[in-house]
């Protein structure tokens, strides 16, 4: 046993001097840290649990740190929910986030967009959609420019497309399934969904062009979270640099199409032909330009992933693609051969829609819908202070055993029964709501067809670890998948 006289406790400190001093400022630092920890972390003054951690960066570096590990953004939310409970605060960029869990709550904050709440962005997000976007008007604009985006999205427009698509899927399939080799889903979705936006919104199909605008547009997607910081070589960077490019491009197609040098019976040329309308009946030059980027962007990556993760659940749940494919070889073998579908095969698909449905509650292409409250409010029995920013918690609520019971399970038919207001949020709610419904829903069924009714695959990689750096989620795998042609016995 240790036992020092004051005078061996003196020469001992004599002794070690240095290793005293160090070892006394550790603690007294390591006291402050705590103290700064002890208040930052919520007590009963608001009710909301959390961690702000310390000023400015609160958990900032957690929550990149979970963005770029192959669990996922959405972990960053698990983890603390697990410490926490269901309603948890935090601070990331030196903003208060809450996190809101329940029906309730989606509902006081979607239903009153606008007037008690707005859209929040980060700013490279805010930076790569464009000032004069959709996602980042004022209100009055918003109501404009969202009511002239529309049409273009509506069933009947959309009648068109489905022929176009559906030819364009067919052959890429055909050439796939022929060249027997394995490809990634993403890949394949990103590339179809691009093109079959592109083609609908300025009928742009010829390379290099296209090639052009898709690699300028994927710069400027993946900069939509990253730091806003204009140094060679980052992501940030290159976003922007992509958004110059595409500002000059589409800006001279809209002044070919002025001119008469060049017309095409599509979205730019119904946009152009508003030229002599009043200023509330038309969208101007760069209205134009960033509601071109905007719709690319928000269509391409989420209906793309929406894609692969259909094929991936279906993969992991074969009675039930079983059950799908019958549904689809019937309307196939109703149809002439080589006739594409119409948007009535598609209304026929009704197993068809909820797979895509259920596929969309889990999968949660979008985890979360962030929103700034602009007034001290009340949110589910919550207060809320001004300023915070409250995340519309979709993953939760989709996952959540009270509102889907077996949220885990991938079961389409939970959707014969009608669902309760603001409980599925894939699309959105409110005034916000996804302008390309429609499309998607299109999209997905015209692929949920071609490819169950015309081929059988293999799923060549099981990992189901996220990819990082998404803020999408999507597997790291890419679903890499071969086909084979179905015998399709008549
Ligand atoms: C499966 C595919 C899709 C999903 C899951 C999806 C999801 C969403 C969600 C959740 C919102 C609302 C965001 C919020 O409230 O913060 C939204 C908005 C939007 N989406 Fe989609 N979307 C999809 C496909 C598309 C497509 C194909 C387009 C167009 C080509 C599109 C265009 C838009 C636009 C322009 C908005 C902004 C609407 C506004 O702020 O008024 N989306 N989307």
């Amino acid at each position: 046993m240790l036992n020092l006289s004051k005078e061996g406790l003196t020469l001992l400190v004599q002794n070690h001097y240095g290793i005293v001093i160090v070892a006394m400022l550790s603690i007294g630092i390591a006291s402050l840290l705590w103290k700064v920890w002890e208040s930052t972390v919520s007590t009963d003054e608001d009710g909301i649990p959390g961690q702000l951690g310390l000023p400015f960066f609160g958990e900032t570096f957690s929550f990149f740190s979970a963005s770029y590990s192959t669990k996922g953004c959405y972990d960053f939310v698990r983890q603390r929910r697990k410490r926490y409970g269901k309603w948890f605060k935090t601070r990331i960029l030196g903003k208060t986030h809450v996190f809101v869990p329940s029906i309730e709550g989606a509902k006081t904050i979607l239903a009153n967009d606008f007037v008690h709440f707005n859209k929040s962005y980060v700013k490279s997000m805010a930076d790569a959609t464009g000032e004069m976007s959709v996602f980042s008007v004022p209100h009055k604009i918003h109501t404009r420019i969202r009511r002239l985006l529309s049409d273009p999205f509506s069933m009947s427009s959309l009648s068109k497309f489905v022929g176009k698509f559906d030819k364009m899927l067919c052959e890429r399939l055909d050439k796939l399934e022929k060249s027997g080799e394995s490809f990634r889903v993403i890949d394949f979705s990103l590339k179809i969904t691009f093109d079959a936006i592109v083609n609908m919104l300025m009928s742009v199909t010829e390379n290099p062009l296209l090639e052009q605008i898709e690699k300028d547009c994927t710069d400027v997607s993946n900069s939509m979270l990253s730091i806003p910081l204009m140094i060679p070589g980052t992501r940030y960077y290159k976003g922007m640099k992509g958004r110059v490019k595409l500002n000059e491009i589409f800006g001279n197609m809209i002044v070919r199409r002025r001119s008469g040098e060049e017309y095409f019976d599509d979205f730019l040329q119904s946009m152009v032909e508003r030229d002599s309308y009043s200023a509330d009946e038309k969208l101007d030059d760069q209205e134009m330009i960033d509601n071109l980027i905007t719709l690319i962007l928000a269509g391409q990556t989420t209906t793309a992933s929406a894609m692969m993760w259909c094929v991936k659940f279906l993969d992991d749940n074969k009675e039930l693609l079983d059950r799908l494919r019958e549904e689809q070889l019937s309307i196939a073998r109703n149809k002439p051969e080589g006739a594409s579908l119409t948007l009535e095969d598609l209304n026929d698909m009704s197993y068809g829609f909820k797979v895509v449905k259920e596929t969309l509650r889990m999968a949660n292409v979008l985890i979360w819908l962030p929103r700034v409250a602009m007034n001290d409010c009340i949110i589910d029995g919550v207060e809320i202070k001004k300023g915070w920013l409250v995340n519309v918690d979709a993953t939760c609520v989709h996952y959540d055993p009270d509102v889907y019971k077996d949220p885990r399970r991938f079961n389409p038919s939970r959707f014969d029964e009608i669902q309760k207001p603001y409980s599925f949020l894939p699309f959105g709610a409110g005034p916000r709501t996804c302008l390309g419904i429609n499309m998607a829903k299109v999209l997905m069924l015209v692929f949920v067809h071609r490819l169950t009714s015309g081929y059988k695959w293999k799923l060549d990689d099981p990992d189901s670890s996220l990819e990082r750096k998404e803020h999408i989620p999507r597997l790291r795998s890419g679903c890499p998948i071969t086909l084979k042609l179905l015998n399709m016995a008549k």
